[in-house]
């Protein structure tokens, strides 16, 4: 596993990374935490530095959480290496992956992904995967969808950001009724009653797999929130996308049951997915 960073040896805090040791490149691109940049960690080591705008986020329980954040570790994990605490803003260091968001990357190759359901699929299996650890760990992501997720060289596909939505501080984007709030991602739980489980990742899942294999269309086009919040409570689904499998479909299906018991598990989709990749390719 990873090198522990050295710190200035003041902090014996293993996930606190000196800010010396880090030298910022270019923009990557901004969040509403702030502003990330590509980075090098001791002169060799490509990193991502999210640097938190002041009074974005609850610093303090962020950094008691990214102890634990550092210690999840997955191939489909954007890997969290440490923090910068002893300044403001904090930087919050990952791993740098190279082609940036999953989102912009459908957009971006949507002529030669839109015609590859294997490799649509490949992508969705390994979200999966990355989100079955995190099922297990107990850890519920609260912001999946493609926007929030990451790609690498060869077509490596990590889920970023997990557990982040906790921290924001800025109700437009943690209440339902906020204006920032991703309502096209959230089941009708989360919609009445911001009940947040694995099994409403698992709804979210099924929106980012009608992303994927959309090539990257706005889940419900250019329908307001309150329309895609009436349609989900009349249990109104996304319809199937044109380069899509039936078979894939049913899974997407499954995703939105109503119920959250009756969604499948991270760990009994990643068995399905398998099963119907093998069966359709
Ligand atoms: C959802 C708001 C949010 O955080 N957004 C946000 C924006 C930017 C970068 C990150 N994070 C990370 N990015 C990379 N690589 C990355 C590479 C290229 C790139 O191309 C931008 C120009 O494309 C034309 C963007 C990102 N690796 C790890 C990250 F962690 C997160």
């Amino acid at each position: 596993d990873r090198p522990a960073p050295a710190t200035a040896g003041l902090s014996h805090d293993k996930w606190e990374i000196d800010h010396n040791e880090l030298m910022l490149l270019e923009e990557l691109g901004s969040g509403q935490f702030g502003v990330v940049r590509r980075g090098k960690w001791r002169g060799t080591k490509d990193v991502a530095v999210k640097m938190m705008k002041e009074g974005t986020m609850s610093e303090d329980d962020f950094i008691e959480e990214a102890k634990v954040m550092t210690k999840l570790q997955h191939p489909n994990l954007v890997q969290l290496y440490g923090v910068c605490s002893k300044n403001r803003p904090i930087f919050i260091v990952t791993e740098y992956m190279r082609h940036g968001s999953l989102l912009n990357y459908l957009r971006k190759n949507e002529q030669s992904l839109c015609t590859n359901q294997g490799l649509l699929l490949d992508m969705c299996i390994q979200i999966c995967k990355g989100m079955a650890y995190l099922e297990k760990q107990n850890c519920i992501h609260r912001d999946l969808a493609a926007r929030n997720c990451l790609v690498g060289t060869e077509n490596i596909v990590k889920v970023a950001d997990f557990g982040l939505a906790r921290y924001v501080l800025d109700d437009q984007y943690t209440s339902s009724g906020g204006s920032k709030f991703p309502i096209k991602w959230a089941p009708p739980e989360v919609l009445n009653y911001t009940r947040f489980s694995s099994k409403s990742d698992i709804w979210a899942y099924g929106v980012l797999m009608w992303e994927v294999f959309t090539c990257g269309k706005m889940p419900y086009g250019r329908l307001k929130n309150s329309e895609v919040v009436d349609r989900v409570q009349k249990g109104i689904i996304l319809e199937k996308p044109k380069a899509c499998f039936k078979e894939v479909y049913d899974v997407m299906k499954k995703c939105w049951s109503h119920l959250p018991e009756n969604r499948p598990s991270f760990q009994l989709l990643k068995g399905t997915l398998i099963k119907v990749s093998q069966g359709i390719l």
